[in-house]
């Protein structure tokens, strides 16, 4: 018998869901119209001397074990929670979502010519003692850009609810040559590790 695959999402991510769903989990979103979890996103900011390893691992738990205080505090029905936290890091520098049409500029002249790496950790857990970590690593290579292709990119919508300010998934599809590890977890929500992990919770999208 096929299992039920409903779980909570804890991101306001429309990628997010839209992976989810097109594997064919049924993930309830908590994220909508909760202020806690707003305006816990405006509060990702890296601490004195943390990796970006530890950076995105530490993000996500804390999405996850927010999303879980507000399922017991509201008594919701007890399913697994999928959390993550997708990072962007050039130059060994964390680029989050840019601010304004300059950093939009600023963040795609960083990446402009050059590798740079994109981290995303997945954590999904039924408890706080109970939460379950994999981190998705890639390498992603743009082309040089020229300043009228910047200039055009970031007049666009795309670049400001994404890591790095760009998004593969969209026009920077244009400006990507060469990626090494997981097109879904640089869009922020890698196929294979959110499947295991899901499993693990007794979501199998194989089972019999
Ligand atoms: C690099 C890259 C990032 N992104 C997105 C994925 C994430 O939604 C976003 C990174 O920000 P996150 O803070 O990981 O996620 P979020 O703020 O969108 O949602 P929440 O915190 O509620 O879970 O950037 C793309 O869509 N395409 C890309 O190519």
């Amino acid at each position: 018998m096929a299992c039920d695959l409903s779980l909570y999402l804890a991101s306001k991510s429309p990628r997010r869901k839209d992976i989810l769903e097109q594997l064919g989990f049924h993930p309830i979103v908590l994220a909508n119209n909760d202020h806690t979890l707003r305006n816990f996103q405006g509060d990702e900011v890296q601490l004195p001397n943390e990796t970006p390893q530890d950076y995105v691992e530490r993000i996500a738990r804390e999405k996850a074990v927010i999303a879980l205080g507000k399922i017991q505090a509201q008594a919701l029905p007890l399913l697994p929670v999928l959390s993550a936290d997708t990072t962007v890091i050039a130059d060994g520098l964390i680029l989050g979502k840019p601010d304004d049409e300059t950093q939009a500029q600023d963040f795609l002249r960083r990446l402009s010519g050059k590798e740079h790496e994109v981290r995303t950790a997945v954590c999904v857990g039924t408890d706080v003692d109970n939460l379950l970590m994999r981190v998705s690593i890639s390498t992603v290579r743009f082309k040089a850009l020229t300043e009228t292709e910047i200039r055009s990119y970031v007049r666009m919508a795309e670049p400001y609810d994404k890591a790095g300010g760009y998004g593969i998934q969209g026009l920077a599809g244009a400006f990507i040559s060469e990626i090494h590890g997981s097109y879904s977890g640089i869009m922020g929500l890698p196929v294979f590790e959110t499947c295991e992990l899901l499993k693990s919770f007794g979501l199998d999208l194989f089972a019999d």
